[in-house]
């Protein structure tokens, strides 16, 4: 593709990105995805670099949006991408010039009005939450958890993730790494899993081997270090109450070393379908699953079997994802107050739904991979407050931590309850995750 075509397509996927966050439909890259699969003639390089300029643009778009809101009288569509690349790349600028059939369109008279008067724009005036890139929604949370250190922490959260690997113990050894080291120039064990690899540069997954015989998965380090912290041991009975696509019952059966129980719950039937591909592909007999009907007295009545009944329930719980924006940086504009308010509402319901099902003893393992405070430790506060009568006792995530093999070095931890494990890129080179761990006591 010419440099002038590569632009026309990066502003057309910006415009489709902008409609899908205002109503918020579909993921940025599932659109991003979406719009290759049906232009076929886009060859690597080309792909690779519109998506780089689309990721980059998310990444300052809460910048962008302040800047629209000092300059627009009248709203474009276009505005957004054009205001990223008079700021960012002004020389493409050059390339609206409508030249061929391909080229994006030359400005019209409002647009090209606005961008001149975005050159006279102070943008050292622009707010906290817009050179962060932290809607305020939730930006009063993050200040809350990172008093002085706010800037260090979203400017990490801001930047690309790693691409994290779990090598699956129940088909291979460490020694698989040896296999990509041929391919991969830049792979590393991580910091703290021990089964798991950091690869630095893309990696086409699909397509290799020891993908496909489920020798290892995909799973960022901090969802390694949550499996690990749940603490299974072989012939437990195990409740993972929000499965997915399976991710955590996976690493929990390979430590389990195939032996004992997992029932992988969910409402999506999709999701469950997923897990169980994954469960075949990577010789995981111990899991099944189970999908929780939408009915409130039907769910009761499934669940009512295990009541009481587990070593371990895990919820890892739907959330604002705050600590994935690293990934999925369009993430933050697909919640608001409100929506924040609603999940918290769920989040704890799910907790005392999880706490009904575990056997004295036993313990229950609550998990977010969101920053914010109102979706993790105050769940956790109003759930001893609430059960402080039932015997729950909140364990240390460090003496858990030795019960596990896990690295010798056990992390600090940004959590505002010092037992619990909040771990963060800025901190922890992993995606934002919570993890609280409490113990039902005996009898
Ligand atoms: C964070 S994801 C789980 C990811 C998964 N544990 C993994 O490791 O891959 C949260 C899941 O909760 C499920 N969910 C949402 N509401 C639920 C509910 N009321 N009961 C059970 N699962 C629910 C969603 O369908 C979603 O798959």
């Amino acid at each position: 593709m010419l440099p002038g075509a590569r632009l026309a397509a990066f502003i057309e996927l910006a415009c489709e990105i902008e409609r899908s966050i205002a109503c918020r439909a579909r993921p940025a890259d599932l659109l991003v995805n979406q719009y290759f699969r049906s232009r076929r003639y886009a060859g690597s390089k080309d792909r690779k670099a519109i998506t780089a300029y689309i990721y980059e643009y998310l990444r300052c778009r809460e910048l962008l949006v302040w800047a629209q809101s000092q300059l627009v009288v009248q709203e474009t569509e276009r505005l957004l991408p054009l205001l990223f690349l008079t700021r960012y790349y002004p020389d493409l600028m050059e390339l609206l010039d409508g030249s061929s059939q391909y080229s994006p369109e030359v400005l019209d008279e409002v647009e090209a009005e606005l961008v001149h008067k975005s050159l006279d724009l102070d943008w050292s005036k622009a707010p906290m939450e817009a050179t962060l890139n932290t809607p305020i929604w939730a930006l009063h949370g993050l200040l809350k958890r990172f008093p002085s250190s706010i800037s260090t922490e979203m400017l990490a959260m801001n930047m690309p993730a790693f691409f994290d690997i779990r090598v699956n113990t129940l088909k291979a050894s460490m020694n698989i790494i040896y296999q990509f080291k041929e391919s991969v120039q830049c792979i590393e064990k991580t910091n703290f899993s021990s089964v798991g690899v950091r690869v630095k540069t893309p990696l086409n997954l699909g397509a290799h081997d020891t993908y496909k015989k489920g020798q290892i998965e995909v799973q960022d380090e901090a969802a390694q270090i949550a499996s690990a912290l749940i603490a299974p041991q072989p012939g437990m009975k195990i409740i993972d109450l929000c499965a997915g696509a399976g991710g955590k019952s996976l690493t929990v059966s390979s430590i389990m070393n195939n032996s004992g129980k997992i029932i992988a719950c969910d409402i999506s039937e999709h999701r469950l379908a997923e897990a169980k591909k994954r469960a075949v592909r990577g010789g995981h007999s111990n899991i099944t699953t189970c999908l929780l009907p939408e009915d409130r007295v039907q769910r009761d009545d499934m669940l009512a079997q295990y009541k009481g009944a587990s070593d371990r329930v895990f919820i890892d719980s739907p959330c604002t994802g705050t600590g994935t924006w690293r990934r999925s940086p369009d993430q933050r504009w697909r919640f608001n107050s409100d929506t924040l308010a609603e999940i918290t509402e769920m989040q704890r319901s799910l907790l005392l739904e999880g706490a009904n099902l575990v056997k004295a003893g036993g313990r229950l393992i609550y998990m977010t991979c969101s920053m914010l405070p109102q979706e993790n430790e105050d769940i956790v506060k109003q759930f001893l407050e609430g059960q402080s009568c039932f015997g729950w006792k909140l364990l240390d995530y460090r003496t858990v931590w030795r019960e596990t093999d896990l690295s010798d070095r056990i992390p600090a931890t940004a959590a505002l309850i010092p037992e619990t494990l909040q771990l963060t890129p800025a901190q922890h080179e992993t995606d934002g995750f919570y993890i609280a761990i409490f113990q039902r006591e005996e009898g």
